[in-house]
């Protein structure tokens, strides 16, 4: 789930295509082999003191999004109200009309209001509900229990909100390919994922991904009846059941998919897909630290879908679908018990009333994070129905909720909360900065790695390889070759006067010199400007292969047969000159804290070029 080390900013950075020619061009000396290998150990050393610090941030995040969390509550309920189907009767007068936390019922002179969390109005999007759901996500990657449970009437969009369609994607999916990408962003602890997908259908349990053994009746093989058992610390494990690995998201959907397909669903007077059970998806999340700590946290997310509670009268049910429907009754309200007695901090929690309970038992209490989403219907033939589900919701609300609070505290919790936010914003940037300094770090270390790796050979032995079809790319080594004998007199302390550097060179050459390093640091940066070259293959412009490259490139390219392998930008031609081969005592390094990026030039002994 991570990215490849050498990677920029979750890019592989762009690598020329090293011509073999050029590789054997690259010599690296034995003292600066020496020197390579210090820079390789700083390197190593900066990545983990970075890791170290992004550990900590991390772990600030973390604190600060829990503590948000359970500031707003641990149990926290969100309304949705439907909007009005084909086939339902609209009156002039609408029965509820909402604002974001409050939902008031008004029919034939009662006047009922209700507060919670939130309450998303007919119009409200699937995305919208999503955005609210997303840090409970990232609670569960950081290792807390998290339930997310739909209830409400039958044919008030459990279903819709939960699974969605094709083209309003519910919670679920949504659910699944944020876990990825989140995942795939986190750098400081490795993330796997499994899947289960049940359903609690009349009291008992179903493998909604069981597999399909051959020879038997489809129907046979998943009506497992599963039992349910609670290890010493109270983990919940529910024993046979198909707990499948999913490596990515496609998999992840594909298995969802299986598992909802064989979900049951049968006809009644009210819905025409009504679901007679719960539906349980549980992904689990794996947790593992980098070396510094190496244990691996399991936590639980649990997507529920649960079946349609109804006044079993109106849906004219009989026989098996009034069983049905007792059962799903008779949960729901065991679950509003648990709830309730969690709420109200009681040394008796009733899980084992039902099997919905038991199951979710160590995803309800200390530590974990529920939320429930009551569903209403607008219409007003379903007003008593409506009234049953809110009070049902309110009852599952924290007691001190925000509105019976005193003002004085009202306005402390607020403050907590704007400062909560903000030191997770905060952590949250400043892991984002580490892990693209880490990334430059490992690049600049798998670069300065490859050129220690390269073979010493002589620049002679280099040469004799010099028999391919390539007229160009030789033409240009012996050209550096004939330049560097003829500039090699420039250089040194010794030089007579008359051939040392004027004041204007020395200008052109340290800016040249400072165009450089921007160019590889911007190439670090994983921007892709005309730079072929990775950090450790850039010239300098004071190499005096480096300057006749640049000649020889640059007559080519007035006679337009310019190397494929070399690009000179228009605005530069000098400075921008690509040449994939690896100079032998330019090295990259970096300097902490902000890894910038320097080249770092040696003294060549002039026998080098001879
Ligand atoms: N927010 C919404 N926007 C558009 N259509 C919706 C919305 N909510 C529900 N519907 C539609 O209403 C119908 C009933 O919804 P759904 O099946 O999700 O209800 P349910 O509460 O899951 O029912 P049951 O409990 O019987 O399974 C479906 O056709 C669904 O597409």
């Amino acid at each position: 789930m991570g990215s490849s080390p050498n990677s920029l900013n979750g890019q592989p950075p762009d690598s020329p295509s090293v011509p073999a020619i050029f590789t054997d061009v690259n010599v690296v000396p034995e003292q600066d082999k020496n020197q390579l290998e210090q820079l390789i150990a700083n390197l190593e050393g900066e990545i983990l003191q970075l890791r170290q610090k992004q550990n900590l941030f991390d772990k600030k995040r973390r604190e600060a999004l829990n503590k948000l969390i359970d500031m707003k509550g641990s149990i926290r309920v969100f309304c949705r109200v439907r909007p009005y189907l084909m086939k339902s009767r609209r009156k002039i007068r609408e029965p509820i009309s909402t604002g974001s936390e409050m939902i008031v019922v008004r029919s034939s002179g009662i006047r009922k209001e209700f507060n919670f969390d939130k309450v998303f109005p007919q119009e409200a999007s699937q995305e919208e509900i999503f955005v609210e759901i997303a840090p409970l996500l990232r609670s569960a990657l950081d290792g807390h229990h998290v339930s997310i449970l739909a209830f409400g009437q039958t044919g008030t969009g459990k279903t819709f909100t939960m699974d969605g369609t094709n083209d309003q994607i519910g919670i679920i999916p949504r659910a699944l390919e944020e876990l990825f990408s989140q995942a795939s962003l986190d750098k400081s602890s490795s993330l796997n994922f499994s899947m289960s997908m049940l359903e609690v259908y009349m009291g008992n349990l179903r493998d909604l991904l069981s597999p399909k053994p051959p020879y038997r009746a489809y129907e046979a093989a998943t009506r497992y009846n599963l039992n349910i058992q609670t290890d010493p610390k109270g983990l919940v494990e529910i024993e046979g059941l198909t707990e499948v690995q999913i490596p990515d998201f496609g998999k992840a959907r594909w298995w969802y998919n299986k598992g909802k397909r064989v979900r049951s669903t049968s006809w009644t007077n009210v819905n025409e897909a009504s679901s007679r059970s719960h539906c349980l998806t549980r992904i689990t999340v794996f947790r593992r630290g980098d070396a510094l700590e190496a244990n691996t946290e399991v936590s639980k997310l649990w997507m529920v879908d649960l079946g349609g509670s109804e006044r079993l009268l109106k849906t004219g049910a009989t026989g098996q679908t009034l069983d049905e429907g007792r059962a799903i009754n008779l949960s729901i309200s065991a679950l509003g018990d648990v709830i309730a007695a969690l709420k109200r901090k009681r040394g008796h929690v009733p899980y084992r009333n039902s099997k919905l309970t038991q199951i979710l038992k160590d995803s309800l209490g200390d530590g974990s994070k529920v939320l429930m989403l009551v569903h209403v219907s607008p219409c007003e033939e379903d007003v008593g129905e409506t009234i049953c589900s809110l009070n049902f919701a309110k009852r599952a609300r924290a007691v001190e909720s925000v509105k019976e609070l005193p003002e004085e505290l009202k306005k402390h919790r607020e403050r907590r909360i704007v400062e909560l936010e903000k030191d997770m914003r905060e952590a949250e940037e400043e892991i984002q900065k580490i892990t693209k300094q880490i990334q430059k770090a490992e690049f600049l270390l798998s670069e300065n790695k490859k050129l220690f790796s390269t073979p010493n050979k002589s620049f002679e032995a280099a040469e004799k390889n010099l028999q391919g079809p390539n007229e160009d790319l030789k033409e240009v080594i012996r050209t550096t070759q004939k330049s560097e004998k003829a500039s090699r007199r420039s250089v040194g302390s010794s030089l007579p006067r008359f051939m040392t550097s004027t004041v204007a060179s020395r200008q052109r050459q340290s800016i040249a010199e400072r165009e450089i390093v921007g160019k590889v640091t911007s190439l670090q940066s994983g921007t892709r400007n005309s730079v072929q070259l990775s950090g450790s293959q850039s010239l300098s412009f004071s190499d005096f292969r480096f300057k006749s490259i640049v000649r020889s490139s640059n007559k080519k390219t007035r006679h337009g047969e310019m190397n494929a392998n070399l690009t000179v930008s228009p605005k530069c031609k000098d400075l921008d000159l690509k040449v994939p081969s690896l100079p032998r005592s330019k090295m990259v390094t970096s300097s902490d804290p902000n890894l910038r990026v320097t080249l770092c030039r040696h003294k060549r002994r002039m026998s080098d070029f001879i």
